[in-house]
């Protein structure tokens, strides 16, 4: 009988003797067929064993506890499903999230559904390098605003519709691909030819190729005034849905045809480092008002213009609670998240440690909507590359710059519109 030397090896000797019911040596041992298969089923079922045993250790026995009800592997990972008893709570679970994701080595996301706990462990492997590919195409008959957020487990491109989200927190320490992320997200949306972009570069993240293309801001007396712009631009456009009855831009859109996405056309605004929009950072008093009014600005913002196809992209190295208070954090559902220096940093930005346990590897991170959320690999677009594709857009649409905050006239003057229909 042959001598195995790797797993794989074995498990595909199990198959064999087990079609012909033999015994085998492993390592030099007889092993018995009964005991390899339990070693394969063991194997296989490594993970809701790994979830029972924390169970066991965060509620005694005696106490009320989770009990698993259902077991699936799917192809991500497992979902199981528990019941609630008398005495255990959803939230007092959900807390627990970190102790099952250490145990497990894998993220775990929980949540409640007709009274049960489900459980997901994403146990899959992300690989590890795709570039930057983006045909926004195929996604447009059912999302105004998709943008790609990367490549999860199943090598699955994560497509969200920036429109449904509506606004994003992006979070991670330096060198980790953020930057990379905010050019994706630029380019993605500048292909879109009713789309508008703003940019406040107060980290100087080399967004300076967009000038010209998008409104752009790098200091933050210049910020303030293409933020108070916005702020305008948002109660006007209030009152231009008010005036024919529709609360939501979507609705204006479908009531007067496709034609008016040009004339009241999506704003994506892009600030990175947000941080730098903190008053307390700085001594000096005049500064520290226009930062305060920069930050109450982005609140508004953040509160009132997802209805009007206003949205924000808040991206931070290192937030902190004063940065991203929980009420503006709430109005920013969508959170994607980099390796974080610490579990302080993670917590802040996606309320839990995922993001301090991350590889290291560029372009990986996590996205997280609500407590779902998957690892992803980021596709890289190197800045040349970036450069390339937004000068080829700008053949086709108006260079001219879309808003004259300055001036503040908005939105797009008509032959921007009509340069933008070509594309
Ligand atoms: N998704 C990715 N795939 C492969 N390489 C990447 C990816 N994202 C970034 N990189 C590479 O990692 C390095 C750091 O990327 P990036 O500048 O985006 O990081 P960062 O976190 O924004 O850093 P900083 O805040 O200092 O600008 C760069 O060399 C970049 O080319």
């Amino acid at each position: 009988m042959r001598q195995t030397n790797t797993l794989g090896e074995a498990l595909e000797t199990l198959k064999l003797i087990w079609r012909h019911r033999e015994g085998f040596k492993f390592g030099g041992r007889q092993i018995n067929q009964l005991k390899l298969f339990k070693w394969q089923v063991d194997l296989e079922n490594k993970i809701p064993a790994a979830v029972l045993d924390t169970i066991d250790v965060l509620y005694p026995e005696g106490k009320p506890r989770p009990l698993l009800t259902k077991k699936n592997r799917i192809a991500t990972g497992w979902h199981m499903i528990f019941t609630l008893q008398p005495g255990v709570t959803f939230s007092g679970i959900l807390r627990q999230t970190e102790f099952f994701s250490d145990a497990c080595r894998a993220h775990v996301s929980i949540e409640l559904k007709g009274g049960f706990i489900h459980m997901t462990v994403h146990d899959a492997k992300v690989e590890t390098y795709y570039p930057y590919l983006w045909d926004p195409t195929p996604y447009l008959e059912k999302m105004d605003l998709p943008i790609p957020i990367g490549y999860g487990p199943t090598g699955q491109l994560k497509v969200i519709d920036l429109a449904d989200l509506p606004h994003m927190r992006v979070g991670g320490t330096t060198f980790t691909g953020k930057s990379n992320f905010l050019h994706n997200l630029f380019i993605s949306l500048a292909k879109l030819p009713y789309v508008r972009l703003a940019v406040i570069d107060l980290a100087l993240l080399e967004f300076s190729y967009s000038r010209g293309f998008a409104a752009f801001a790098t200091e933050t007396i210049t910020a303030l005034r293409l933020l108070t712009a916005l702020e305008k631009e948002m109660h006007r456009r209030r009152q231009v849905l008010e005036a024919v009855g529709v609360e939501k831009i979507q609705e204006y859109h479908s009531l007067m045809g496709e034609e008016s996405k040009y004339d009241l056309p999506y704003i994506i605004l892009l600030i990175d480092e947000f941080a730098f929009m903190n008053p307390d950072s700085t001594p000096e008093t005049g500064e520290k008002e226009i930062r305060r009014q920069c930050q109450s600005i982005c609140a508004n913002l953040a509160a009132l213009a997802r209805k009007v196809g206003i949205h924000l992209i808040l991206a931070m190295q290192r937030p902190d609670m004063k940065i991203l208070p929980g009420q503006l954090k709430a109005n920013l559902p969508g959170a994607l998240s980099f390796k974080t220096i610490d579990d302080v940093n993670s917590q802040i930005i996606l309320d839990n440690n995922a993001a301090a346990n991350l590889p290291d590897i560029k372009g990986r991170a996590i996205w997280q909507v609500g407590n779902r959320q998957q690892e992803v690999q980021v596709m890289h677009l190197p800045l040349k590359k970036a450069r390339m594709i937004l000068n080829q857009l700008r053949g086709v649409r108006d260079s001219g710059e879309w808003i004259n905050y300055e001036a503040k006239r908005l939105p797009p003057s008509k032959s921007s519109r009509k340069a933008s229909k070509t594309l």
